[in-house]
């Protein structure tokens, strides 16, 4: 099969090679020139825009996209589509609201796949996890692709129609914010509770055979081994959260309780403001019905 790839950063490029060590081909673009040259050197063929992806591939083209979200994937779209009819094939690989995903699906001339990614740079070596919606012929039609980059045929399904696929990808997200959150929570009181624990031996000795072994708590591991188990100079600020606010924004719609989710969300807003106004007033107000002490501290302004 012949593949093109538009977007080829941290996860864009492991399409690419995955599909190319599986025997495909690939033509690739990126508007950085210089990961498009890098592409080409290992057996991608370049291209030097987003219509030369399409002229360049024969009748019934499969295009993959993966690029960042919103504005990017319109972009690469309106300047697709004048070139595809109804036999081609686009997929998003992005993190894409599910919704964008419904529209441009119902947009496009070819058949518009969403497809959730999970398993970050480690899907190198590994593959992804992938969670596809859209038109059953279209995936049916891109399985061996989907073989290459997943990992493997179990690692990818289709979830359902137009949608579907960056929906299940939205919510697992969520899911990730509050495994994060909680494994953060267990932690934080082995570090500041009554033994001095080394955390990378903690976290590896769940790893093996403890019911709450995972991913995540081996990169907690990974994390404690090289940055301490105070973690050094990591700072205390989490960037990122547009996933974990459609998950909560789409429980509110559903009229669905997700609170671990929606809490650990606000931790990481949390996270970014200085010193807590609500926990400022708090603590005044604790003065204010009891006169218990203030605690104060110095202010820029
Ligand atoms: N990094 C991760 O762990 C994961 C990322 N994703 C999603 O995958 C998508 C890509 O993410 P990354 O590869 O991490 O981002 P990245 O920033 O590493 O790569 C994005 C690439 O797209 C290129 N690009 C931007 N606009 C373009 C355009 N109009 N035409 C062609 N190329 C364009 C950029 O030059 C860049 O090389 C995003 O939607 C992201 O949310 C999904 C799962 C995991
Ligand atoms: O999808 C992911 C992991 O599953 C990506 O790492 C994504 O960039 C996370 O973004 P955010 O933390 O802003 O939700």
């Amino acid at each position: 099969m012949e593949l093109g790839v538009i977007g080829l950063g941290r996860m864009g490029r492991i399409v690419v090679d995955r599909v190319l060590d599986a025997g495909h081909d690939v033509v690739a673009f990126d508007i950085d020139e210089d990961a498009v040259a890098d592409a080409a050197d290992a057996g991608a063929t370049p291209a030097n825009s987003i219509a030369a992806v399409a002229d360049q591939l024969g009748t019934e083209k499969r295009i993959w996209l993966m690029v960042p979200a919103g504005d990017p994937v319109d972009a690469a779209l309106e300047e697709l589509d004048p070139h595809l009819d109804a036999d081609d094939i686009v997929v998003d690989g992005g993190n894409s609201h599910f919704e964008d995903s419904t529209r441009r699906a119902e947009a496009v001339d070819a058949a518009y796949l969403d497809c959730g990614t999970s398993g970050g740079p480690a899907g190198a070596e590994l593959g992804f996890s992938l969670m596809v919606g859209g038109p059953q012929w279209a995936y049916d039609e891109l399985v061996p692709v989907f073989d290459a980059v997943a990992t493997g045929p179990a690692g990818h399904d289709r979830m359902g129609p137009a949608g579907s696929g960056h929906y299940v990808k939205m919510v697992h997200n969520g899911v990730e914010y509050a495994l994060m959150q909680t494994y953060g929570e267990g932690f934080e009181l082995l570090h500041e509770g009554r033994y001095d624990l080394d955390l990378e031996a903690v976290a590896r000795t769940w790893n093996n055979g403890a019911v709450i072994r995972s991913w995540l708590l081996e990169l907690c591991e990974e994390a404690f081994r090289e940055e301490g188990s105070d973690l050094g100079t990591v700072a205390d600020h989490v960037a990122g959260g547009s996933t974990g606010t459609w998950t909560v924004q789409e429980s509110l719609e559903q009229e669905v309780a997700i609170p671990l989710i929606y809490e650990a969300l606000g931790e990481r807003f949390d996270s970014r403001t200085g010193a807590k106004f609500s926990r400022r007033l708090a603590n005044r107000l604790r003065y204010g019905f009891g006169r218990h002490d203030v605690a104060r501290t110095e202010r820029s302004e």
